[in-house]
């Protein structure tokens, strides 16, 4: 049994990565554990010291001669004594508990720092990996102050231990005897709570996915996301079951353990409980026979429910150590996650050129753990001052093509080049400067309507007009004017005094954050889908008389969005099977025509 306890310490002391975790909360508040350390043992003195000042204020008091001219004196002096001990000892408890939870802050706002830094550091490809939303999601919810929690249980279990160490001094004080007496009552109480910790996390670790899948369910009753077809298909009460199924499921196993626990508990509990009184037995014959004091009667008196407290104490410290150690490797493992793919040591600057244009050459991609690519051999030029779209069925590869462009990821093969040079020579935020991008899924800011503009650009210098123009542009114009706070309207629900705008009105925003910044490419990934004809036309028409040398990449299912364009590509399998004019492209009897072919009959009736 020994030998499996100490093989669960190693486990756990190489689990929680003591040292790593010790130097980061070294790093995040240095001074306030130097502080919490010597509080420990400032602490551990007072205690031992007001324990040990009652024994002499008890053993004073038996043996004092009332007749005696200063006993009076005396015994006050001792109550004075022990009372100044205990006072000192609960201010010094108060100040840890302070300086503790001063620590804990600290670490916690420098564990939000580096989990932030890290989640903005990694590539697109670790967003789009479930394991990576495993590691982010479980070093999200292990807390940014489980470090810290884990420093100061160890401190904790430290200094419980030091108070043992000066509490069985004190029993030796009584008797030797009673120490090794009390170690076989009380042990098999410390054994228990290791074991049925070590037993709590295992089954924790077991049950995770389980837990996940009805915090999964409980989020979808609850979450305003999926709440429209929670109640138009009425599925809440069929999610609100299954949650129930799991979470019996879930009780049922944790009471099953709980249950267990506490036969076990109740056992050695009554184990020490026997312990206890054969030891107080001891010491009442001692003070019969004059071996012991009544002051030793006191002092076990206090000491014992003292030591068994610390146990307790010590015991239940481990099995916060266990219960955080799945969390604390979790930090670990997204701190040491590297970024797919980083800057060149070599980096050459963006050519000052007016013209630039922008060429995928041979360019094939297959994703991470995907098995077969998902573009072959992609040749497309996007040249300065022109309007270039990809149209292509669902699935065709046209918002993957925008993610090697944006140098969300890189190529298996071939090459993406601006002005002749491969985009990986430059520094990837000077080259994802060149391009703004308005995404299938682009982002609703919760923010004033000028900010979800200027997004675009965060370096440029913040002119109104500017915003303006972009917004007018994007036709966001029309409806922001109408708020009563025009631009400076928190948008969304989330916020008091917020205004939640159609999706339709949202992309016109998204486009416009688009158009704010001065980069030499505008994509447009589906981002005229819910705008109505007219805002289509107008956007259009804006996009061709102020496109400059510029350039822009439109997709699109929409006849409407792509017409106009310069050039077209159709995208089918991965592969560029059509490219053309619009007019071209519907005289040739390949997949744009049959897409398109009925519009255009349409349009010309
Ligand atoms: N992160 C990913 N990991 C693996 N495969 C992916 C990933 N994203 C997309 N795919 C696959 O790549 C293929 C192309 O997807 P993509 O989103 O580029 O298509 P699309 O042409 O933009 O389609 P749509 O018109 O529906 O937007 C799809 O078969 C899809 O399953």
């Amino acid at each position: 049994m020994i030998e499996s306890i100490t093989q669960k310490f190693k486990n756990l002391k190489s689990n929680l990565n003591i040292k790593r975790t010790l130097v980061l909360v070294w790093k995040a508040a240095k001074g306030w554990m130097i502080i919490s350390i010597t509080m420990i043992v400032v602490e551990t003195f007072l205690f031992l010291g007001s324990i040990y000042a009652l024994k002499i204020l008890i053993d004073k008091v038996a043996h004092i001669n009332s007749i005696a001219q200063n006993s009076e004196a005396l015994i006050i002096k001792h109550v004075l004594i022990a009372a100044a001990f205990s006072v000192l000892y609960a201010i010094a408890k108060a100040f840890s508990a302070y300086v503790t939870e001063v620590q804990a802050t600290k670490v916690a706002n420098y564990m939000d720092e580096k989990i932030h830094q890290k989640a903005i550091e990694m590539d697109l490809s670790r967003y789009e990996s479930p394991d990576y939303y495993d590691i982010l999601k479980r070093a999200k919810d292990a807390g940014s102050d489980r470090p810290n929690l884990v420093i100061t249980t160890i401190m904790e279990i430290a200094k419980n231990l030091l108070n043992l160490f000066a509490v069985a001094s004190l029993f030796i004080t009584i008797n030797w005897f009673l120490l090794p007496l009390l170690v076989i009552f009380v042990l098999p109480t410390l054994f228990v709570r290791i074991y049925f910790a070590n037993k709590q996390n295992m089954w924790r670790l077991k049950h995770t996915e389980l837990e996940r899948k009805s915090s999964y369910l409980s989020n979808l009753i609850t979450s305003d996301v999926s709440a429209k077809e929670i109640r138009s298909f009425n599925l809440g009460y069929y999610f609100k079951n299954l949650y129930q199924v799991i979470r019996i499921e879930v009780l049922h196993q944790k009471l099953k353990l709980t249950y267990k626990r506490t036969l076990n508990e109740t056992i050695t509990s009554s184990i020490a409980t026997i312990g206890f009184f054969t030891c107080i037995g001891y010491i009442s014959v001692g003070t019969v026979r004059g071996t012991t004091s009544v002051g030793d009667i006191a002092l076990f008196l206090i000491i014992f429910p003292q030591s068994f407290s610390l146990i307790q104490n010590v015991s239940s410290g481990i099995s916060i150590l266990y219960h955080n150690n799945i969390f604390i490797n979790s930090i670990f493992e997204l701190f040491d996650l590297k970024p797919s793919f980083t800057n060149t040591d070599e980096s050459v600057p963006i050519p000052t050129d007016k013209e630039l244009d922008l060429e995928l050459e041979d360019v094939s991609f297959t994703y991470p753990h995907a098995k077969k690519p998902t573009l072959s051999k992609i040749n497309i030029k996007i040249p300065s001052g022109k309007i270039i779209a990809i149209v292509g069925l669902n699935g065709a590869g046209k918002s993957t093509l925008i993610k090697l462009l944006c140098r969300l990821y890189d190529p298996i093969s071939g090459s993406l080049k601006l002005g002749k040079i491969d985009i990986r020579k430059f520094e990837m935020e000077a080259y994802r400067k060149q391009l703004s991008a308005v995404f299938q899924d682009f982002s609703k800011y919760n923010v004033s309507a000028a900010d979800n503009i200027r997004f675009g650009d965060l370096d440029k210098k913040y002119e109104e007009e500017n915003i303006i123009a972009a917004s007018k542009n994007s036709g966001a114009h029309l409806f922001i004017e109408k708020f009563p706070k025009g631009y400076q309207t928190m948008m969304g629900r989330l916020f008091e005094d917020g205004h939640e705008v159609s999706i339709g009105q949202w992309q016109k925003l998204a486009i416009a954050r688009a158009l704010y910044s001065e980069s030499r490419f505008i994509i447009l990934d589906e981002a005229t889908s819910a705008l109505d004809a007219i805002a289509e036309k107008e956007l259009f028409d804006a996009f061709r008389k102020h496109i400059g040398s510029r350039a822009a990449l439109i997709i699109s299912h929409r006849h409407s969005a792509v017409k106009h364009a310069d050039y077209i590509y159709v995208l089918s399998g991965g592969s560029i099977v059509q490219e053309g004019t619009d007019e071209q492209l519907l005289e040739m009897d390949g997949d744009y025509a049959k897409l398109f072919n009925e519009h255009k009959s349409k349009s010309k009736v």
